[in-house]
């Protein structure tokens, strides 16, 4: 029997992951296979992925998850051939891929019997300006792909700057259908085929655009904890120079224990995390920038002066 694939799209720190997380937490005993762009969704520490040996793993809901490093067709060969089978595989894309060469792949005709895209979601921040939208092809392209539009964040703006957008991308992809998704929340009955005997028409992937590496990521570990007055300092001056940032450390203030870093939008946020593993780094943070933005040094300088000396 096919196993229908959803794809989630969406720029840089949209939201994709929150929604993952909240379909895997909601999957009502359906036994649903995530595959997770190079970050790893939250709770999926990279290393349990690179330290599973087809890079599929377990997660204690029934759910199964890997990581979209490597050849997306071999991990979904590897996927499918899993006993038990999942119902319904998720693939989550890096917030800087075009999925029109996402949906190109999954054509290939052996993975289309087995594994046709069912649904191809948008995670939209409401706070992005009809603006943004318009100037960055990159975001347009994976509105124009999907068949859903999910707005992330609409917490955070009012009625009217969420309907400006909703404007924008009417404008833009009249088809989609338009949904509000605060903290990961699609409506499950857009997602899941209520007929799972139905194979899904292929798609039109949309045209080839030339990509340029527009993004870089460059990261900072310290085994030492960081001081979180500091750390905010550090992020003040980061921020103005940054897409994306996300990351793990530990507080001199409350040692022992991880806090879980995001910066996404323009905004910071920390929130309390799980104590240290062994054997890896406890200040792990990934930045995100435009080429040429910024430099290792400059994070290091500056991050470093997060830590205490000695
Ligand atoms: N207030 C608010 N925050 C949200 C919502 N959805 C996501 N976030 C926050 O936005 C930040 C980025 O969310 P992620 O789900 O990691 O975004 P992503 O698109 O997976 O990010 P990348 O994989 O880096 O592109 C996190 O701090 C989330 O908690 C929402 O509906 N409301």
């Amino acid at each position: 029997m096919p196993v229908p694939v959803l794809l989630i799209t969406g720029f840089l720190g949209a939201g994709k992951t929150t929604v993952v997380n909240h379909l895997l937490a909601h999957a009502a005993g359906r036994r649903i296979a995530a595959v997770v762009n190079d970050f790893g969704a939250v709770n999926i520490d990279a290393e349990l992925i690179a330290g599973a040996s087809d890079g599929v793993v377990s997660l204690s809901n029934g759910c199964i998850c890997c990581s979209l490093e490597g050849d997306l067709l071999r991990t979904l060969a590897t996927l499918l051939r899993r006993d038990p089978r999942p119902e319904f595989i998720v693939i989550e894309t890096s917030g800087v891929a075009d999925p029109a060469d996402i949906v190109r792949n999954l054509m290939d005709p052996l993975i289309w019997r087995e594994a046709p895209l069912e649904t191809v979601l948008c995670v939209v921040d409401a706070t992005t300006t009809p603006e943004k939208l318009n100037g960055e092809a990159l975001l347009r392209s994976q509105v124009r792909a999907a068949d859903i539009v999910a707005f992330s964040k609409v917490d955070l703006v009012d009625a009217a700057g969420s309907q400006q957008l909703r404007e924008a991308i009417r404008a833009l992809h009249p088809a989609a259908v338009v949904v509000d998704a605060v903290h990961g929340e699609v409506p499950a009955a857009l997602l899941f085929p209520v007929d799972v005997d139905r194979v899904p028409a292929p798609r039109e992937p949309g045209p080839r655009r030339p990509t340029a590496d527009r993004f870089e990521t460059l990261s900072w570990t310290s085994e030492r904890p960081v001081s979180l007055p500091r750390l905010q300092q550090a992020i003040g001056r980061l921020a103005p120079k940054l897409v994306r940032a996300k990351g793990l450390f530990e507080t001199v203030e409350q040692p022992g224990r991880l806090m879980v870093f995001q910066f996404a939008g323009g905004r910071a946020t920390l929130a309390p995390g799980e104590a240290p593993a062994a054997g890896v780094p406890r200040t792990r943070i990934v930045f995100i920038a435009e080429i040429g933005v910024l430099s290792k040094a400059e994070i290091d300088g500056i991050m470093e002066a997060c830590v205490e000396a000695g």
